[in-house]
């Protein structure tokens, strides 16, 4: 049983459950667009020059041309071109209906004050055309995407100035485990400083989901049910880390069960990250990642984010490409996909980088992408192409 696909194939059938919301434009960065955008106008709305330079009839290009005026962007011609006649033009402004031509500053000769000459025939027509970008109507930017830089200049450059967006979830991060000390403590024996909070919380901030209230408890169970229960209150998501598996004080899974959420999933098939649950109740869901921080941080790429993509209406494709592997992987138990931290480098090959397991979080400081070994495989060889994840 592949269980990371049957995974894949329940977030593919998730719908949308965030409600949805106009909002300013200046505020839409690294949100969900909800809506297609659609051109209102030709882009760009007139022939417009793409030099500085001056506009005339390409039938006259060859000829000593007289020049009529100086128009700059923003600006429209106020006579007619005739023959051998010519207007100064500035990149961006609109070219006379007489032009055909734009040749530039640099390829012209002023012959007197108001007198100029081609000294390149040969020269491009130099003008960027009505509707060569886009025309009106057509649709630019596709509901699910999300709002990236270039396409916060789509929306505006077609007049988007409100934009609708799905509402920012709120999320309770809760840290469990008996073990656990803030990054500001020194740890006594047995104890450990956690590191787990800190990247959920990045990883959250990165989608731009709001922040409610962020834990670290011990792992009691009428502690855990309570705190889980108030952040019931506040929040849409709830991620823990930790208590994922089967030992005595893992009880995410057993509190989950018992405040009637549905558990999806409870393990992965992937290492490392094989305990991790997924479960929902009225429209609150629940992310039990395990403790172990690589193991976490493979879970949340490869899981919670399409997951939480998907809840809230994205398109997410994460880019997935074949590279040359630099080295031999080899292992023995090939019953789950495994996940390594690699490094590719400038010619695309796949590098090993120092890591050996689920606690080694300090490895992906040093990984860009994450290598795949697929179920059944034991081993991938110098020169074979592997697919890998960058991250
Ligand atoms: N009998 C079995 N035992 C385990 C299995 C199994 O299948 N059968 N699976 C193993 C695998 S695989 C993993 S992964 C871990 C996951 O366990 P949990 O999710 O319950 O995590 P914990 O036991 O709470 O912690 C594991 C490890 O990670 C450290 N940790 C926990 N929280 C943090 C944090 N916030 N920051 C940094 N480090 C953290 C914790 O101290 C442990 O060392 O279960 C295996 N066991
Ligand atoms: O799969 Mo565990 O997630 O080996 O660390």
């Amino acid at each position: 049983m592949n269980q990371f696909k049957e995974i894949q194939q329940h977030i593919g059938n998730l719908s949308p459950v965030l409600p949805t919301e106009k909002i300013l434009l200046k505020d839409a960065f690294n949100r969900v667009l909800l809506e297609d955008v659609v051109a209102d106008l030709n882009m760009p709305p007139f022939n417009k020059s793409a030099m500085d330079g001056f506009a005339c009839s390409y039938e006259d290009i060859a000829n000593e041309l007289e020049v009529l005026e100086v128009i700059n962007a923003g600006k429209i011609a106020s006579v007619k071109i005739g023959k051998n006649q010519c207007v100064k033009i500035m990149t961006g402004a609109a070219v006379p209906s007489e032009c055909d031509c734009v040749f530039m500053v640099e390829d012209a000769e002023e012959l007197s004050e108001n007198k100029v000459r081609c000294t390149n025939p040969k020269t491009k027509k130099n003008i960027c055309y009505l509707g060569e970008d886009y025309k009106k109507g057509e649709k630019l930017l596709k509901k699910g995407m999300l709002i990236n830089v270039p396409q916060m200049a789509v929306l505006a450059g077609a007049g988007y100035a409100e934009v609708l967006v799905s509402k920012r979830p709120k999320v309770t991060v809760i840290a469990t485990g008996s073990e656990l000390v803030p990054p500001s403590e020194t740890p006594k024996p047995g104890q450990i400083r956690n590191s787990n909070s800190s990247q959920v919380i990045t990883q959250l901030k990165k989608m731009n989901l709001e922040i409610v209230d962020e834990l670290m408890l011990v792992d009691d169970y009428e502690l855990l049910t309570k705190s889980f229960n108030a952040a019931l209150g506040t929040s849409d998501f709830i991620v823990f880390t930790g208590g994922a598996s089967v030992g005595d004080f893992d009880f995410i899974p057993e509190i989950l069960k018992e405040q009637g959420f549905k558990i999806y999933w409870d393990h992965t098939g992937i290492k490392p990250g094989n305990p991790m649950t997924f479960s929902e109740k009225g429209g609150k869901f629940v992310f039990g990642l395990s403790g172990n921080p690589v193991s976490s941080f493979v879970q949340f790429e490869l899981i919670a984010k399409p997951t939480i993509n998907k809840l809230l209406g994205a398109n997410y494709n994460p880019l997935r490409i074949k590279a040359r592997m630099n080295f031999t992987f080899q292992r023995k138990k090939t019953n789950r996909l495994a996940i390594i931290p690699v490094f590719i480098d400038d010619n695309g090959a796949t590098s090993e980088i120092p890591f050996h397991g689920s606690a080694h979080i300090n490895s992906l400081a040093f990984a860009n992408a994450l290598l795949e070994v697929p179920l059944g495989v034991s081993a991938i060889q110098t020169n074979e192409f592997a697919y890998v994840r960058p991250l």
